[in-house]
């Protein structure tokens, strides 16, 4: 009688294959689980109506991960053309109308179906704090004009408003911290230096700080766990195109038709009206009586007699604190890292002056050069790809920036070097937009977010290995009865 094979009883066959079935599932399953997922994401829409131009930000992050723990990351933006929102004063409808075609824009970048859900936010920062100053009732009427138009569009529109200074600068930290991973990680904090047109801010954290000696200048905030305690300050007026007014009105106060200028180019001459530039709530109260109508600009291309201007624009004599940066404001020391973005970026970054590791006074040297050069030279260089204006303001703006830095806020030739000139950090743009988004959608929570022990690849891994274990086991241990069984005399 042929002996019958025990491997192929009925019971091994049906535990074979149940155990074949199963392993293939769980390796189906941990394969499918972790095939790259196609990401559907979620959208935010932040305008920035800064004093010299609005600028549209669309972010995007993970839609599944909206709960605190996905990034957020700059999908886009749009620069508005024309200058800032507060220089439609005069024809309100205008600064609505001038968000258009950025608008259309983003309603073709955001996918159709989630705009309903998409967050829309403007907020304006040093040019119309200037406007709400000078003209309470054309401010307003600039804000009802552009929210008529943001209105008309389809996303969900969260609302238009003045940031305060102190906003403006703990949003920018906010920004460059949250970019560099430095919250969740709970890593040392880089400072944020950010120059507009109108207003300058400086932010940092300083552990020496004492909270109770100029609380205006303080905000603390609980960020994934960590508590910072955040130095912020806005010197409205110390904007580059403010201060050279500042610097303009000082040289003309005693009403000449001429003046020679140390911060343009030698051989640059233009004419300027008198009422222009003195109508800015920064300069007025300065205008001369007897001016006339216009006076002769002329350069004259001198570092060191353009950094005694901008030098006598900041006062730094009086302080009351323990320690002051310039007019009176307290200022502890600084410390740490910084990122210095916008207008410290396109200036410093036009004069081939980012890297900081340059000694300081190589630094100024190489600036004093570049402002002694002819006017004629610097046209002939590079009229064809930069603008005339922002040309013929390089000189000043480097040297007024080499000041702000170590006259205004202290840095000295050891401290320079912890400064970063920035535009983008990871591929968004350094700012106070991302920061005030991640505020208004609660995107960083106060307590770091409880995570899995294990993150999900790992988990679909163990529980197939485990799994193949524990059939190899079962098989195995079926094994030993099987030779008994074959050794039974077989019934005929
Ligand atoms: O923050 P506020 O003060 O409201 O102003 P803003 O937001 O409009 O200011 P920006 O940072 O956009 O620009 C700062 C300044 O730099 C100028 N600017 C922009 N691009 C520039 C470039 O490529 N070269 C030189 N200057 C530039 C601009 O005209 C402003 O005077
Ligand atoms: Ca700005």
């Amino acid at each position: 009688m042929k002996e019958k094979n025990p491997w192929y009883t009925p019971l091994t066959i049906i535990i074979t294959v149940i155990g074949v079935i199963a392993i293939v599932a769980l390796v189906t399953v941990a394969v499918l689980q972790n095939r790259p997922l196609l990401q559907k994401y979620k959208y935010g829409i932040v305008l920035d109506a800064g004093s010299s131009h609005t600028a549209l930000y669309i972010y995007q992050w993970p839609a599944e991960k909206d709960n605190n723990t996905g990034r957020v990351e700059q999908k886009h933006s749009c620069k508005v053309t024309g200058k800032g929102i507060s220089s439609y004063a005069a024809q309100p409808e205008k600064a609505g109308m001038s968000l258009t075609e950025c608008m259309q824009e983003a309603e073709m970048v955001v996918p159709a179906k989630r705009h309903s859900e998409t967050p829309l936010y403007l907020g304006a920062t040093a040019g119309m704090r200037l406007l709400n100053i000078e003209n309470r009732s054309a401010s307003d009427q600039v804000f009802q004009a552009v929210e008529k138009a943001l209105q008309s569009f389809p996303f969900s529109y969260q609302g238009a408003r003045i940031l305060s200074g102190q906003e403006e600068g703990a949003f920018g930290w906010v920004t460059v911290n949250y970019l560099d991973d430095r919250l969740k990680q709970g890593l040392e904090t880089t400072g944020a230096l950010d120059l507009g047109g109108a207003s300058t801010q400086i932010s940092f954290v300083s552990h020496d700080y004492d909270i109770s000696e100029s609380p205006s200048n303080s905000m603390t905030f609980r960020l994934y766990g960590n508590d910072y305690n955040l130095y912020t300050h806005s010197f409205l007026c110390y904007g580059k195109d403010q201060v050279l007014r500042m610097a303009l009105a000082k040289q003309t106060q005693l009403g000449p038709s001429t003046i020679l200028d140390p911060c343009f180019h030698p051989g640059y001459t233009t004419t300027r009206n008198y009422s222009s530039l003195y109508d800015s709530p920064c300069v007025s109260g300065r205008r001369p009586r007897e001016a006339p109508t216009n006076f002769s600009h002329k350069g004259e291309g001198n570092f060191t007699k353009c950094q005694e201007v901008v030098k006598s624009l900041f006062n730094t004599t009086a302080c009351k604190y323990s320690k002051c940066s310039f007019n009176g404001v307290f200022q502890p020391p600084l410390q740490g890292p910084f990122g210095a973005f916008s207008a410290y970026y396109y200036v410093m970054n036009f004069l081939n002056l980012t890297d900081t590791s340059i000694h300081l006074e190589t630094v100024k040297n190489n600036l004093a050069s570049y402002c002694a050069t002819p006017w004629n030279q610097i046209k002939q260089m590079h009229l064809s790809n930069v603008k005339e204006k922002y040309l013929a303001e390089y000189c000043f703006s480097g040297t007024y920036i080499l000041t702000l830095l170590t006259e205004g806020y202290n840095f000295t030739k050891e401290t320079y070097s912890n400064i970063k000139f920035i535009k983008k950090i990871k591929g968004s743009d350094a700012g106070w937009t991302l920061g005030y988004m991640l505020n208004l959608t609660n995107m960083i929570p106060a307590e770091a977010p409880d995570s899995p022990p294990l993150p999900h690849a790992g988990y679909v891994s163990i529980v197939t290995v485990i799994a193949v274990l524990l059939f190899i086991l079962l098989i195995l241990s079926l094994r030993p009865v099987w030779p008994r069984c074959s050794k039974q005399p077989q019934i005929v």
